[in-house]
């Protein structure tokens, strides 16, 4: 029995990738050989539809010991905390906290640990996210996982996970984040004792780099800092489990076999990782806070020009030099809906109360900005020198549709009540115009 071993990575975004665990594995000039090589089956994964504009078309083959349909019938599997019902509570446009979720005390594996905190949209409709945080202290053993509505963007904030896939095998910490495809199907690992983090399940287009305007074809996330894994294969029989994430719920099907059986493939759809650290971030030399669409590392795209479906945006280390302003985020509202987590450090627009696990809902139109704490300093900060941004990591989802938090999201310890507080003390200084 030969367990998956990590072949490294193939670097790029989207690309044409090729790989093969054991030479003379690819066919040659076509797909779809009359016999494959070493006794290989040949299956198409498709992940846009066929007809899909060429720079839009997703698709890989892989070359396997078994096709994927070589499973038992699946059976409704429960789970009381991962699901995408997002009507359950009312929509809030309170601005809502929460501190991080508490680690496991049972066995609990990354399926099992999973819990949906908000989300839009859903499965049906092939539109919105699914907001889950993740708590886990053992490996999946002798399970798989495939989510069928949508592709998983995992942002751990504590422990290494080792994401062993059909394509080949993913190892993160926090700061950086994988992507596993609409359907491929994985294995997560716990290298440490313990991991925690945030899952953002896409309904919607897959997740691509932005555009980048008159910032020219560098920055941001550059696509060369994109990794996906060579082919990686393991032979093993036994009495395992296939979980299938299918139109909001859970099956469980029963497979004498890993599916994680790809000897080799070639396509470009695959799952990838990207470390946040390697975000060449842009900012304003000069005055006033830019839009935080300057921190967009990747976008699934909507049908409305410019108006995403969701957008990935992180708040790394950086250098704030701009003159004669308030170079903290200004207060705002905004038509889209921001979901925010810290993987690291302290965000800049919150002194305290948002801490690394924990996470914060600020919904369309719904006021917010910085706290009272941060409003003062950042007013009466010497402009003269550079306030250097170092040791933190946060991260926004930000999507055009509200997002709903689930009811267990809003039942949680965890929801601080008090959140609101952090803007009451903000001071009235108004001169009431008698000043010039
Ligand atoms: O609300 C937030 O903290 C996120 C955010 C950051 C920023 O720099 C500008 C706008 C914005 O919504
Ligand atoms: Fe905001």
């Amino acid at each position: 029995m030969a367990m998956i071993v990590s072949n490294g990575y193939q670097s790029g975004f989207g690309n044409e990738f090729a790989s093969e665990a054991i030479p003379g594995t690819l066919p040659q000039g076509q797909n779809s050989p009359q016999r494959v090589a070493h006794g290989l089956y040949a299956e198409q994964l498709s992940g846009t539809a066929f007809t899909a504009p060429r720079h839009a078309n997703r698709r890989s083959w892989l070359y396997r010991i078994r096709p994927a349909a070589v499973h038992e019938p699946f059976q409704p599997l429960a789970h009381a905390t991962f699901h995408n019902r997002f009507d359950e509570a009312p929509a809030t446009p309170n601005q809502l906290r929460w501190d991080p979720l508490p680690l496991p005390s049972a066995p609990t594996d990354f399926v099992d640990g999973l819990m949906t905190l908000a989300g839009n949209g859903g499965p049906a409709e092939q539109a919105g996210i699914g907001i889950h945080g993740y708590t886990a202290n053992r490996s999946m053993h002798g399970r798989f996982f495939y989510d069928a509505d949508g592709e998983l963007l995992i942002v751990p904030q504590l422990g290494r996970l080792r994401l062993a896939t059909e394509l080949g095998v993913l190892e993160i910490e926090p700061q950086e984040i994988a992507v596993i495809p609409r359907g491929v199907r994985f294995r997560v690992e716990l290298p440490g004792d313990e991991a925690r983090g945030y899952v953002c399940e896409n309904f919607g287009a897959l997740l691509r780099l932005p555009d980048l305007g008159p910032i020219g074809s560098n920055c941001l996330a550059n696509a060369r800092d994109f990794l996906t894994p060579h082919a990686a294969f393991e032979d093993s029989d036994g009495a395992f489990e296939l979980v299938a994430k299918f139109q909001g719920a859970l099956w469980s099907a029963k497979i004498d076999h890993s599916p994680l059986d790809v000897v080799g493939w070639h396509g470009n759809y695959a799952p990838y990782k990207y470390d946040l650290r390697r975000f060449n971030t842009i900012g304003s030399i000069s005055y006033d806070h830019p839009d935080p669409s300057i921190f967009t590392v990747l976008t699934s795209p909507s049908d409305t020009a410019g108006t995403a479906n969701i957008d990935f945006a992180i708040f790394p280390p950086r250098w704030l030099v701009a003159q004669h302003t308030f170079r903290p985020p200004w207060f705002h509202r905004n038509v889209a809906s921001e979901f925010m987590g810290l993987i690291t450090g302290v965000y800049d627009a919150k002194a305290e109360g948002f801490v690394p696990g924990g996470a914060s809902l600020h919904n369309c139109m719904s006021g917010h900005g910085p706290d009272a704490a941060t409003f003062e300093k950042a007013s009466q900060a010497d402009l003269s020198k550079a306030d250097v941004i170092g040791g933190t990591m946060a991260f926004m989802f930000e999507t055009r549709k509200v997002i709903r938090p689930t009811r267990q999201a809003l039942a949680s310890p965890q929801l601080q009540a008090n959140y609101h507080e952090c803007w009451q003390g903000i001071a009235r200084h108004f001169d009431g115009g008698s000043k010039p």
